[in-house]
């Protein structure tokens, strides 16, 4: 992402910096593939059976299924924290069981994962929590700056950058959890129930921030329980029962 000259940014370059991010998603935006994928737990759990999926890049998906049905697994098995029993995961053309050490994290990298339960640091800022990952990385102070304002303006955010976790309400956390996830301009973004724990006001909000990402050229697979929420929303979505997925 390009370098904004002044220190002190202002509305107009903070909006210019969007519209760099969305040319940034764009260009390197992901497409996803299961192939005959089934994922056996070693305690014997099956959480998917022969499952095929293709996400096309820049589509924005839903994931639908009861509880127990192997929505999350199906996420976990795209950035690489399981691994399938049998078939292919494939990201950005990369089968992922195949990658190792580096590669896998740069993979990763590349991947804003949103969880239920937020996950943040209670004991860091807003700011501190957006962009922790970001010096893990490597990147420079000057890099981090530059990302952050924009980042919390998308998700109306910006008031509260100096803020501890526990000084704001959950829809306030998950939308830290969402600026952490899309600092680093992912072009793949995985939501795992990312509104389960917000009110219909909070939960709308959110699928609006992921639909802004959407529309800047990142692809975005959510998983949810809200069926009145993918009703509202005219995306496409597939299904998992008892491990299997079914495009609605
Ligand atoms: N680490 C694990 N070890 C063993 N079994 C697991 C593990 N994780 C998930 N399972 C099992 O795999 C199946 C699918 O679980 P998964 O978490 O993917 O479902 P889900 O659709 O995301 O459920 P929920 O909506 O409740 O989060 C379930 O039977 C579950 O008990």
């Amino acid at each position: 992402m390009p370098v904004l000259t002044s220190e002190v940014k202002t509305e107009k370059s903070v909006d210019k910096q969007h519209s760099e991010t969305q040319q940034h998603i764009s260009s390197n935006a992901k497409k996803v593939q299961l192939q005959s994928v089934t994922k056996t737990y070693s305690n014997g759990s099956h959480a998917l059976l022969n499952a095929n999926l293709e996400v096309k890049k820049g589509e924005f998906l839903f994931i639908t299924g009861p509880s127990g049905s192997g929505k999350s697994t199906l996420l976990k098995l795209l950035y690489g924290q399981e691994l399938p029993t049998q078939g292919e995961v494939i990201v950005d053309e990369c089968n992922v069981a195949a990658l190792k050490g580096d590669r896998l994290s740069l993979l990763r990298r590349r991947i804003g994962i949103v969880f239920q339960d937020y996950k943040l640091i209670n004991q860091r800022t807003v700011a501190e929590n957006v962009t922790f990952v970001l010096q893990a990385q490597g990147y420079t102070r000057k890099e981090i700056q530059r990302r952050l304002e924009p980042t919390l303006k998308l998700v109306g955010l910006l008031n509260k950058a100096d803020c501890f976790p526990d000084q704001l309400s959950g829809g306030e956390q998950q939308r830290v959890s969402i600026a952490r996830a899309i600092v680093s301009t992912p072009p793949l973004l995985l939501a795992d129930e990312p509104t389960g724990n917000l009110d219909p006001d909070n939960s709308w909000q959110v699928i609006q921030i992921l639909q802004k990402l959407n529309s800047f050229g990142a692809t975005v697979i959510v998983t949810t329980h809200d069926e009145q929420l993918v009703r509202r929303c005219n995306h496409p979505v597939v299904q998992v029962r008892n491990g299997r997925l079914f495009r609605k």
